[in-house]
């Protein structure tokens, strides 16, 4: 899909918002690492000077729910919890700023456009390999210290190989391929629908982050279209390190080469799992699902959430599972609102290499319940919003089966919310909500490193890096972590 274009244009879209001046001038560290040699740089953002650069407006137009996780987050070594600061404006932090008037004093109509940024997923199997290798080859996907970090395409290239028969084999299960890019195109389309049902006339765009429709793409097609206001909706309700944070890293390297997308109005809804209209729709599918077992109220709610490394949450401060520990408990407050009394329980899945992640896991904790005599449960994806191959694959197929041989008899998945209409209508306020408080990118353009880009510096880093990685890949102790966990 492109841009699924509305052709017009603002006069329709009340944008209010207090002006405020944004006091702090924006530097960003120029490593940039080139993660698909292909598409443009992408920042690594651990040495990110903005970083330091914190605005905490108390806003007092923005939601207080909102404002629970409305910020963003720096990930680094050493670092906890660092905010963006005000590269763009993420929601509830901040009202636009002069720079958004003053970038574009001759602009009559606001022409507005809705970025959807999502992982992406390979369309054919010949695609499995380059997708995982554009995935291991993001510094937000595969955290190297610092001085390592010229391994991360030959590491990346590496992994990619060796774990791409795996992947083949659950993309070639569940039809082929990954069913990400045509159902983030149907939540694009029902999105741009329910904003004209709001009387709000976007263009709404999908980028991705590994694969097509990629985000640089995105970009290109928001500035050809000379948007003047765009709002950013990660598809992904909880903020984490590697997703949302991931794709708003390209961002912020493509919007801030580009002058005029530097000086276009920005916010961004970094993590949306506390709006009520998700909780709500969550608890209906839920409800609708519990229906169906013989024995509703004995069934166990088990939300499956995808995992990432310890180390994100406990030295890089991602607030990934506090989040998502605060959208079930929401969710479960409103469930017991409508009488449903259910035991629950929260497990991590999808776990990569040969590192702690999340726990506890999803495969030990099934084991565990059949153990303790539970007969039905109903599993719920919880932190991606489309059918991928996690759900159509690991839940549906490996979990399923791991469940009914350890003596759950009764098998039940909430489907994702894909296009569901009070899903997506919320998804369109979150838009309204958020289109006031775009402010734009800073011009400064601080630099305080300069990133190696000769041919031959690269090549060097490139063949010792292969190397490195070689020798590091088939040590005895690196080929038994990958046996039990990434192959
Ligand atoms: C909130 C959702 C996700 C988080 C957090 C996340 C972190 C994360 N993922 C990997 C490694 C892989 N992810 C893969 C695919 C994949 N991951 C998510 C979501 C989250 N990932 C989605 C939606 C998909 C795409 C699925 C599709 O249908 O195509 C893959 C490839 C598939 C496979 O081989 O298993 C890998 C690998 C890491 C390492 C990580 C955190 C650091
Ligand atoms: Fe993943």
């Amino acid at each position: 899909m492109d841009a699924i274009s509305g052709s017009v244009l603002l006069p329709r879209v009340k944008i209010s918002g207090s002006h405020r001046h944004l006091s702090t001038s924006h530097h960003f560290s120029p490593s940039c690492l080139l993660a698909r040699s292909s598409i443009s740089q992408c920042c690594h953002s651990s040495e990110s000077k903005e970083s330091k650069a914190i605005i905490e407006s108390s806003s007092d137009s923005f939601d207080k729910r909102t404002s629970i996780s409305g910020r963003s987050y720096l990930w680094g070594p050493h670092q906890k919890r660092k905010p963006l600061g005000q590269m763009f404006c993420s929601t509830g932090l901040c009202t636009y700023g002069v720079a958004a008037t003053e970038s574009h004093p001759h602009v009559a109509e606001e022409k507005v456009g809705v970025l959807l940024l999502n992982l992406g997923g390979p369309e054919t199997l010949n695609d499995v390999q380059p997708f995982l290798y554009n995935l291991f080859a993001d510094p937000d996907i595969i955290r190297l210290p610092r001085p390592f970090q010229f391994l991360q395409r030959p590491l990346a290239q590496l992994i990619s190989v060796l774990r791409a028969p795996k992947s083949k084999e659950g993309y070639a299960s569940i039809g082929g391929g990954s069913p990400l890019r045509r159902i983030t195109d149907e939540q694009a389309n029902a999105l741009k629908k329910a904003l004209e049902e709001k009387d709000t006339y976007v263009n709404v765009y999908v980028g991705m982050r590994y694969w097509h429709p990629f985000t640089e793409d995105a970009v290109q097609k928001i500035k050809r279209d000379r948007i003047t206001r765009l709002v950013v909706l990660p598809l992904y309700p909880q903020y984490s390190i590697s997703t949302t944070g991931s794709s708003i890293r390209v961002l912020q390297c493509l919007f801030r080469e580009d002058a005029y997308l530097s000086r276009m109005p920005v916010s961004i809804i970094e993590s949306w799992y506390q709006r009520e209209g998700y909780i709500k729709s969550m608890a209906d599918l839920i409800e609708n699902e519990l229906h169906i077992f013989s024995n509703p109220e004995e069934v166990m709610i088990f939300f499956s959430a995808h995992g990432v490394p310890v180390s994100y949450v406990e030295d890089a401060g991602d607030p990934y599972r506090d989040q998502m520990e605060e959208c079930i408990y929401l969710i479960m407050q409103e469930l017991k609102a409508r009488g449903i009394k259910n035991d629950h329980t929260l497990a991590y899945q999808s776990r990569v290499g040969p590192v702690q992640w999340l726990k506890p896991y999803t495969d030990e904790v099934i084991v565990e319940l059949g153990q303790k005599g539970v007969k039905s449960l109903l599993a719920i994806p919880i932190s991606f919003v489309s059918e991928h191959i996690e759900t159509l694959e690991e839940i549906d197929m490996e979990y399923k089966e791991l469940a009914l041989e350890s003596g759950i008899q009764n098998w039940g998945r909430v489907p994702a919310l894909g296009c569901t209409p009070s899903f997506i209508a919320d998804l369109a306020d979150a838009v309204l909500e958020a289109l006031p408080s775009a402010t734009a990118v800073s011009t400064s353009k601080g630099t305080s490193e300069e990133v190696d880009h000769s041919p031959l510096g690269y090549l060097t880093k490139l063949f010792f890096g292969s190397v490195l990685a070689f020798v590091l890949f088939f040590s005895p102790k690196m080929i038994l972590a990958f046996r039990n966990h990434l192959l």
